[in-house]
């Protein structure tokens, strides 16, 4: 679908305080009887924004999004849109379109019906409904099924019908809740670029809901990551990677392992610290840049990404690297790079992942083996929360 070069994305008007944000959550609350859904969210959302809400079931990504269409009204707190308290328009009222979990079609109709649904309905005269569909047929390159059934359609064509449909009314604003999920995942990853050309194309501003932490990084300017009710942390996805603000975060992004340590100093940026469970023999740990919040004597995490983990039968030489040794527990072969698993003398696991350059037959490493493992001081992030 892609046709002009995408340039470089550095767009950040979250960045700019004195952005106006499309989209304003002011301490939105919700609940459903006992059961708090939302808990206290405050969120801004900027226009030609890709942001993505990222948790796992149940942690209410899809009522924040159904507030925002205004399917859903607010307990507490204010929805604004465009500066305008929206909490209580209902859903008509708003220059919002949301594409469902279950794109349903409708069946008996043909894709371009499908597409002109929304137009006819508000009432559009004919010839504009009919120039309108020419053009979202042509933005999803379905030009030539424009008079097939949904059921005479691949997964991924129907995908796209959907897509038109909700693009139809050029919304200011779409929400797609797991707009994604039916499909496979060569499908999947094909149509992530595709939703971004058509974001950025078009310079509309969508709000997407996904579980699949892949997808938020893929297609993202900004992910929100949300726990219980509530956003834990709203940066753009290298930031949420790189620089997680707490376990769940790491954990939630990403593969990690978290060593559990005590802070012994923090001095210039660095922030030296003894693992947990450390023998008398093991060398200190050393994380730069240093989490400002530590302090000396402070129980924390320290997340490291497997990638940054290099794996060696030898004891690295450079003192300035981390290094741990272990046993190498568990393999798991992914073709192009190989997880190992490595249980240290406390039972902690640490995670590595080397990219698999040689053949088989020749890996050096194999189960069972005692290695080192060893890491930059930049590469482990201390975590307190
Ligand atoms: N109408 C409702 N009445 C009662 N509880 C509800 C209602 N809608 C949602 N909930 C509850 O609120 C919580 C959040 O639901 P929500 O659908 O927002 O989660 P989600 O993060 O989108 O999950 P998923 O990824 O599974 O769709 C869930 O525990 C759900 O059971």
């Amino acid at each position: 679908m892609r046709r002009t070069p995408q340039p470089q994305r550095d767009y950040a008007p979250w960045t700019d305080p004195a952005a106006v944000p499309l989209v304003r959550f002011e301490s939105v609350t919700k609940r459903f009887g006992d059961f708090v859904a939302v808990d206290e969210l405050s969120l801004d959302i900027y226009r030609r924004e890709f942001f993505a809400l990222l948790g796992p079931s149940g942690c209410g990504k899809t009522t924040l999004l159904r507030m925002l269409a205004g399917f859903e009204t607010p307990t507490e707190g204010r929805v604004l849109l465009d500066g305008e308290d929206v909490s209580r328009l209902p859903p008509y009222r708003r220059p919002v379109n949301m594409m469902f979990q279950s794109y349903a079609l409708f069946p008996h109709m043909t894709v371009a019906a499908n597409i002109a649904f929304g137009l006819r309905q508000d009432g559009m005269p004919k010839p504009e409904i009919k120039t309108r569909v020419d053009e979202m047929l042509e933005l999803v390159q379905l030009g030539p099924f424009a008079h097939r059934k949904p059921h005479q359609l691949s997964g991924g064509q129907r995908q796209r019908v959907a897509l038109a449909r909700s693009l139809a009314k050029k919304p200011k604003l779409l929400l797609l809740d797991e707009p994604l999920g039916a499909l496979d995942k060569k499908l999947r990853e094909k149509t992530q670029f595709e939703l971004m050309d058509l974001q950025y194309e078009l310079g509309l501003t969508f709000v997407i809901v996904t579980h699949d932490q892949e997808e938020a990084m893929t297609v993202s300017d900004r992910i929100g990551v949300m726990n219980q009710g509530k956003l834990i942390q709203v940066a753009p996805p290298g930031e949420i990677y790189e620089f997680p603000a707490t376990r769940y975060v790491a954990d939630f992004i990403g593969d990690v392992t978290l060593i559990e340590a005590r802070v012994t100093g923090t001095a210039e940026g660095e922030t030296h610290l003894s693992r947990l469970g450390a023998g008398a023999d093991d060398a200190p740990l050393l994380c730069r840049p240093g989490n400002g919040a530590a302090a000396a004597g402070d129980a924390v995490a320290v997340a490291i990404r497997p990638e940054k983990v290099r794996i060696s039968k030898q004891k690295p030489e450079d003192a300035a690297v981390n290094a741990v040794s272990g046993q190498v527990w568990d393999i798991g072969y992914f073709g192009d790079f190989s997880i190992y698993h490595v249980r240290l003398a406390d039972g902690t696991t640490v995670k590595a992942q080397e990219p698999n350059q040689s053949r088989l037959a020749a890996r050096e490493i194999t189960w069972e083996d005692t290695v080192w493992l060893s890491w930059a001081p930049e590469a482990g992030v201390v975590l307190t929360g």
